[in-house]
């Protein structure tokens, strides 16, 4: 389970988040939906630890940081690396290999197998800078997959990824619920969020709406997202927080 508590992370004292507390349902997958600079993949990133909080805490009920598999925003990942397709989704199997470790004929086949599963396994030895946005997707995924972790956090996870490909990509996602993994994901697409993200945190930098999609996203709600997001001030200063997090 994870819960945000009185969450506030701010870039040079410009908050990003504003004091948002609140829970992830464990086992399903979470949508984190709002307009452009709502500090969506900013709160991503500080749940899978590469920001502090500057107040708050995510408090993690039994999973550990090794249980996270996360994929940044494409623009954010360096394509010019010179490995192959199934290198990179071998490197998803550090949890069990080491860091520098060699992989083992079972995990191999594993790496064939999310291969597989993603459509690419023709892709195998190929080297990822030569794959197309979609194709290097569905190899992110597969990596995700030999990963195996309990909690996935996807940052526009389709952003130039072609239907076919984001339809194949989805249907990963629902699988991942059946299995009962968390998955928390930063999307802009409507349609998306309603057909397979059965919980959404509405945010625009401080939560406006967190619980199931359809009662979230409805016309209200998304208007005063969009309102709170109109009148933010570029610098605007974070409030003066006192060491339990609270708000003065
Ligand atoms: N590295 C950074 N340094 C300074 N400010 C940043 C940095 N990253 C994000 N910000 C600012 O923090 C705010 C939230 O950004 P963030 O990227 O988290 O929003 P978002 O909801 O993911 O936006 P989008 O939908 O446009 O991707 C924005 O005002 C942005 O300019």
């Amino acid at each position: 389970m994870i819960t945000l508590h009185n969450l506030t992370v701010s870039y040079q004292r410009h908050p990003a988040v504003h004091h948002v507390s609140g829970r992830f349902a464990p086992g399903l997958a979470t949508a984190i939906f709002g307009p452009n600079g709502a500090g969506k993949s900013t709160l991503l990133k500080t749940i899978m630890g590469a920001i502090r909080p500057d107040s708050g805490e995510v408090r993690f009920d039994g999973i550990s940081r090794k249980d996270i598999a996360y994929l940044p925003q494409q623009s954010e990942i360096d394509r010019s690396l010179p490995v192959s397709v199934i290198d990179l989704v071998s490197s998803g199997h550090w949890r069990s290999s080491g860091l520098f470790g060699q992989v083992g004929r079972k995990q191999d086949q594993l790496s064939w197998d999310a291969l597989v599963t993603v459509g690419l396994e023709d892709f195998a030895l190929h080297p990822v800078s030569a794959l197309s946005s979609g194709q290097f997707q569905r190899v992110l995924f597969a990596r995700i997959l030999v990963q195996d972790a309990r909690l996935i956090l996807l940052d526009e996870p389709f952003n130039a990824v072609d239907a076919r490909t984001t339809f194949d990509l989805l249907e990963l996602v629902r699988r991942w619920q059946e299995e009962g993994r968390t998955v928390i994901a930063v999307l802009h697409d409507y349609e998306q969020v309603r057909a397979y993200f059965p919980q959404t945190l509405l945010m625009a930098r401080e939560v406006v709406a967190w619980g199931a999609t359809s009662s979230v996203l409805s016309d209200d709600n998304l208007r005063r997202a969009a309102d709170t997001a109109a009148h933010w001030q570029a610098n605007a200063p974070v409030c003066a927080v006192d060491v339990t997090g609270a708000a003065k």
